[in-house]
């Protein structure tokens, strides 16, 4: 047996796929070189994975045991790899068929097929129904996150894998053997400015939750489409905002003729609620959150009746949330209760400015999903032309979204003058303030002497740079 081999393989599966680590022990198992991607190296890798599973099955040295040495489990793991890339694409499937019916379950035999061949390798009947929801899951967190939130930028790239990570831990091993039915207490706070995607993260997290399979049903016990409530806090009067948590009971108030079901009732139990906006809360309301955080149970308006709630909780809000905290306008028992993870979501301009070619990415990006297809209108051009090469973006993707739009319209857009415009935070000045590695500053630097003199070579001689390099820092 390659124990090594197999070593690599199980530190594959466990790694983050939106993460560096994964890609380089790919290459380390194949032997492929730093330009090899992740989908050209993982066939021979998955080639190799079925040889090395069939010559320990023939010596009969296959042995399945949780508790078992290093090296069974590092087998134990590269077989779920290995049944997991069998039936990936069926995963996939039933994903898309599942965002088409809504909120009924659908049946997915082959995802029973799948427990059988988990425990036709030796592992037991519960263990392998869990792996059967966690396959389920791994897709849904992978679809969502990438197909959510979309951008090549270090700053994106980065915030998928923080995302990834809120999932599962960064350790998914641990997730696997005792957190995958814990999660309910990690909350998560989501901060940046407006439109820079806190609802399409939070939207990620929320669809891609633990499961269960039911074996009997053929099917999972939920649609994940139930699994994600949301609710813009700043959009309700203080008079109204408790009866749409929590709901309330017919008459419980003048005007409330019918029972009213509040979003915590609408979350399903494997899901997450986003409370958008939580800066705009009043302290009596955060009390009330806070209650529900800590007892895991709400009482609808005009009822004493407790009701348990058993997802997870999400909030963002585009303010300071220090200042906040500081004018004694967000309570501290209620942030420390929200923390659990705090993701700051990068504004557009920052993205653009470590990547320039991400406002191109992310205009096809949208625009197809404004017009369905991959429109090969001069829009960015125009776009680019009326704005100018700095402009900052206050509106973040939200704002590129509806310029879009407006240029399909009106044939022009030329920013939103009226909006406070952000400090564009030049390389000088991200310095000072510690925001860039090592690595982005170089990037960063190399890029703005490109933008200057428009050609490698000279970017080389003033860097002392190979052009190569160089080439590979403007184009990063
Ligand atoms: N990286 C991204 N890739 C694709 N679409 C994105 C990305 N970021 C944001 N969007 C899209 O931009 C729009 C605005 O995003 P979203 O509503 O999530 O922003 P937000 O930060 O929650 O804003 P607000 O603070 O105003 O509520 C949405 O249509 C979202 O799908």
């Amino acid at each position: 047996m390659d124990k090594n081999f197999f070593k690599m393989v199980s530190q594959a599966a466990f790694s983050n796929p939106f993460g560096e680590k994964r890609v380089d022990i790919d290459r380390q198992i194949v032997g492929a070189d730093e330009t090899a991607d992740w989908h050209s190296m993982l066939q021979p890798l998955l080639t190799r994975l079925e040889e090395e599973i069939g010559q320990l099955r023939e010596s009969g040295e296959l042995v399945i045991d949780r508790d078992g040495g290093e090296e069974v489990r590092a087998v134990g793991v590269s077989i779920l790899f290995h049944i997991f890339h069998r039936y990936m694409d069926q995963f996939d499937r039933l994903i898309e068929e599942q965002i088409a019916a809504g909120d009924e379950s659908l049946r997915a035999p082959f995802a029973f097929q799948c427990l059988e061949d988990l425990t036709g390798f030796g592992f037991g009947r519960e263990d392998a129904r869990r792996y059967v929801a966690m396959f389920y899951q791994i897709r849904r967190a992978y679809y969502f996150i990438s197909t959510g939130l979309v951008g090549e930028s270090p700053a994106m790239k980065q915030l998928r894998a923080r995302l990834w990570d809120n999932i599962f831990t960064h350790e998914i091993a641990w997730y696997e053997s005792c957190l995958w039915n814990r999660m309910e207490d990690f909350s998560t706070l989501l901060l940046g400015e407006t439109g820079t995607g806190k609802g399409a993260a939070a939207a990620a997290i929320g669809r891609s939750g633990y499961i269960p399979f039911n074996p009997q049903a053929q099917k999972f016990e939920e649609s994940f489409t139930r699994a994600f409530v949301a609710i813009n806090l700043s959009q309700y009067p203080a008079a109204l905002i408790e009866s749409e948590l929590f709901g309330h009971r017919k008459g419980a108030f003048t005007g409330a003729i019918e029972k009213h079901e509040g979003i915590f009732s609408r979350c399903s139990a494997y899901g997450a609620i986003f409370l958008d906006e939580i800066g705009d809360v009043s302290i009596p309301i955060q009390i009330k959150l806070l209650q529900v955080l800590q007892e895991r149970t709400f009482s609808p308006v005009g009822s004493h009746e407790k009701l348990r709630f058993n997802g997870r909780v999400i909030a963002a809000t585009n303010k300071s949330i220090d200042e906040l905290r500081k004018a004694g306008e967000f309570r501290d028992d209620f942030y420390y209760r929200l923390c659990s993870d705090i993701i700051t979501v990068p504004p557009l301009r920052e993205r653009i400015r470590q990547t320039p070619k991400e406002l191109e990415m992310l205009a096809g990006h949208l625009m197809e999903r404004i017009c369905g297809a991959d429109l090969k209108f001069p829009i960015l051009g125009k776009l680019k032309e009326d704005v100018g090469r700095n402009y900052a973006w206050p509106g973040n993707v939200r704002e590129l979204e509806q310029a879009i739009r407006r240029v399909m319209i009106t044939g022009s857009y030329s920013g939103d003058a009226s909006a406070d415009s952000p400090a564009d935070e030049g390389l000088e000045q991200a310095m000072v303030s510690g925001s860039l590695t090592a690595r982005e500053v170089v990037e960063t630097y190399c890029r703005e002497l490109y933008a200057v003199y428009g050609n490698y070579g000279e970017v080389a001689r003033r860097t002392g740079l190979d052009w190569r390099t160089v080439k590979k820092n403007v184009s990063a």
